[in-house]
């Protein structure tokens, strides 16, 4: 994940000797003779004006004008607002309903802070307290981490759960018509799909009827060449609807996949723009009606989705700029406010820079705790209530056996690799690749001679400690020798006095001190058995010894 991005200058003269064709677009914004010329170049603005220009263009004139480079981070400003109700949760033993109040104050804080709107937080922030509430606990995670999945969750949701994937039309070219306010980067959305779907296989055109703007249809084929998706226009003179309509009739006779018309903009949302765009739906029956709106715009964006919804009924939106949106409140709101999903996000000024817009991934990055999220979905995945407790009471009872073991061994398994496991976990990526490989190796060692010993013998391993004979058939039956098996009987016997000197410890609330754990074995270990015996065996204890080290960290 990219967490910060720097955003370039396009319109210095450096930038446009290093992108020529990036400047033929901006020097058609300049020559552009409406009222919008002044806010792409950061010209004088009448305060009418400078009150409908979007906060992202009040950064991108400040930007220019302190000749900065400024460094946006997308969400971090959310992101920082959440991290102190994790916090607050810092020594607590379960999530209640007192406990998380302020915890959840600060969630509100902050997500009205991101400018999502009013009702959607007061929905969001009783769902999460809910669900917070009456999650069961998770062994192994903590209370800050089990709000941080329940938050996620419900952010997934909120922005719509699902990835929410273009529709194609079943017969001829599909359709999509692109609409949105001046200066949303609609244009730019057009070209920027006509790759991606071209990246997908699939042949476009794209339709020019923007006809208010003559410089839009010349920065649409400049874009069309760039991308090298055919352009077709008629000039400023036909109707929108006509040209939409022939340009449809043009990409059939060209079996053309999809064409994307460019419609467009207004400062503002005004009946001519609704009737015109309901003219230009009724011509050419679009399966796809997206939305473009500015990511810097917050909430309004939502409002603006679902405005465009009752008046001419739209299937997505497009959320452009989101590079540059610190607060995240329009990726949060369209959803829930409009109805409509949203289907993409721009995230640069470069052609390449959309992508689908995925729920899930968007959560992630506001959280920016991908790991303890994958650590807390494993967990849950794999150890249910019931079994922590079962085993948690073998332990304490000191009949952990040779079942237990293996039941450990494949939950490990399910879990991942230890090598990712280990590294999810805070602080326990101190252990090295190689000592991880041998604990791997140490565990399908000691398997193969568990797998064969009976069922009695799992359950009972005193039987094994009692009897010569049984341990010299294990080893028999498993190709070891019978040392072998006499020392993982000894094993286990140690790693439940172990196992309840830890579990004593976290029942005591505090951290059980691994090194020191490790220390007192290795001790304990050099005191043992002969020289040649310490020397014959020492490398197989301590490839034990790293498979509890990996227990431990499970
Ligand atoms: N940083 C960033 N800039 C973007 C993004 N999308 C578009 N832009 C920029 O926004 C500006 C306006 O984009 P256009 O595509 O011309 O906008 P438009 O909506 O077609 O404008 P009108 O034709 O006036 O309605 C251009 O400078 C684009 O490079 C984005 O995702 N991130």
């Amino acid at each position: 994940m990219e967490a910060t991005r720097t955003l370039a200058l396009s319109s210095s003269p450096a930038a446009a000797r290093r992108s020529p064709e990036k400047a033929a677009v901006a020097s058609l914004h300049i020559r552009r003779f409406s009222t919008t010329s002044s806010l792409h170049l950061g010209a004088p603005q009448s305060p009418a004006l400078r009150a409908h220009s979007s906060p992202f263009q009040a950064w991108r004139r400040r930007r220019r004008a302190g000749g900065l480079v400024v460094r946006a981070e997308m969400f971090g400003q959310l992101t920082t607002g959440l991290e102190s109700a994790w916090n607050k949760l810092r020594g607590v033993d379960v999530l209640t309903k007192e406990n998380i109040a302020e915890p959840m104050r600060d969630i509100r804080r902050a997500l009205l802070e991101a400018d999502v709107s009013l009702p959607v937080v007061r929905r969001f922030i009783e769902s999460v307290s809910e669900k917070a509430v009456g999650t069961d606990v998770i062994r192994g995670v903590s209370p800050d981490q089990q709000l941080v999945k329940v938050v996620n969750d419900e952010l997934v949701q909120l922005m719509g759960g699902e990835v929410s994937d273009l529709v194609f039309a079943k017969s001829g070219p599909t359709v999509i018509l692109l609409a949105g306010l001046q200066g949303v980067g609609k244009t730019t959305a057009c070209a920027k799909l006509a790759l991606y779907l071209k990246k997908m296989g699939k042949s476009c055109m794209l339709v020019a009827a923007d006809v208010y703007r003559p410089a839009a249809i010349d920065q649409l084929t400049i874009l069309g060449k760039k991308v090298g998706v055919p352009v077709y226009s008629e000039g400023t003179d036909a109707k929108p609807s006509q040209i939409a309509k022939n340009g449809l009739k043009e990409a059939k006779s060209q079996k053309k996949d999809v064409i994307i018309v460019d419609t467009a903009g207004r400062l503002q949302v005004d009946k001519a723009m609704m009737s015109e765009l309901k003219e230009v739906k009724k011509a050419v029956n679009p399966t796809e009606v997206l939305l473009v709106v500015d990511a810097m715009t917050g909430q309004e964006a939502a409002g603006l989705v679902s405005s465009f919804n009752d008046e001419i009924g739209i299937t997505g939106a497009v959320l452009t700029k989101l590079d540059g949106d610190s607060r995240g409140g329009a990726a949060l709101s369209v959803k829930e406010v409009s109805g409509k999903p949203i289907k993409f996000v721009g995230q640069g000024e470069r052609i390449e820079d959309l992508e689908p817009f995925y729920p899930d991934r968007m959560a992630q990055r506001i959280l920016g705790m991908g790991d303890v999220l994958s650590f807390v979905e494993k967990a849950q995945e794999v150890m249910r209530q019931e079994d922590a407790e079962e085993l948690q009471k073998k332990i304490l009872s000191a009949k952990f056996n040779f079942n237990d073991f293996l039941k450990q061994t494949e939950m490990i398994a399910k879990m991942g690799s230890f090598g990712r496991l280990i590294g999810m976990i805070p602080g326990m990526n101190k252990v090295t690749p190689a000592q991880i490989r041998e604990a791997e190796k140490n565990l399908k060692f000691m398997e193969s001679m568990i797998n064969v010993m009976t069922p009695e013998e799992r359950e009972r391993p005193e039987l094994l400690a009692e009897s010569r004979e049984r341990r010299r058939r294990v080893a028999k039956d498993s190709g070891k020798t019978e040392q072998q098996v006499s020392q993982l009987v000894a094993q286990l016997f140690q790693m439940r006095a172990r196992m309840q000197k830890m579990m004593g410890a976290m029942q005591g609330k505090e951290s059980p001190d691994m090194d020191e754990l490790m220390e007192s074995m290795k001790a304990e270990q050099a005191g043992a058995g002969t020289g040649q015996r310490r020397r014959k065996y020492g490398n197989l204890r301590q490839r034990q010894l790293d498979a509890m080290r990996g227990f431990r960290r499970r």
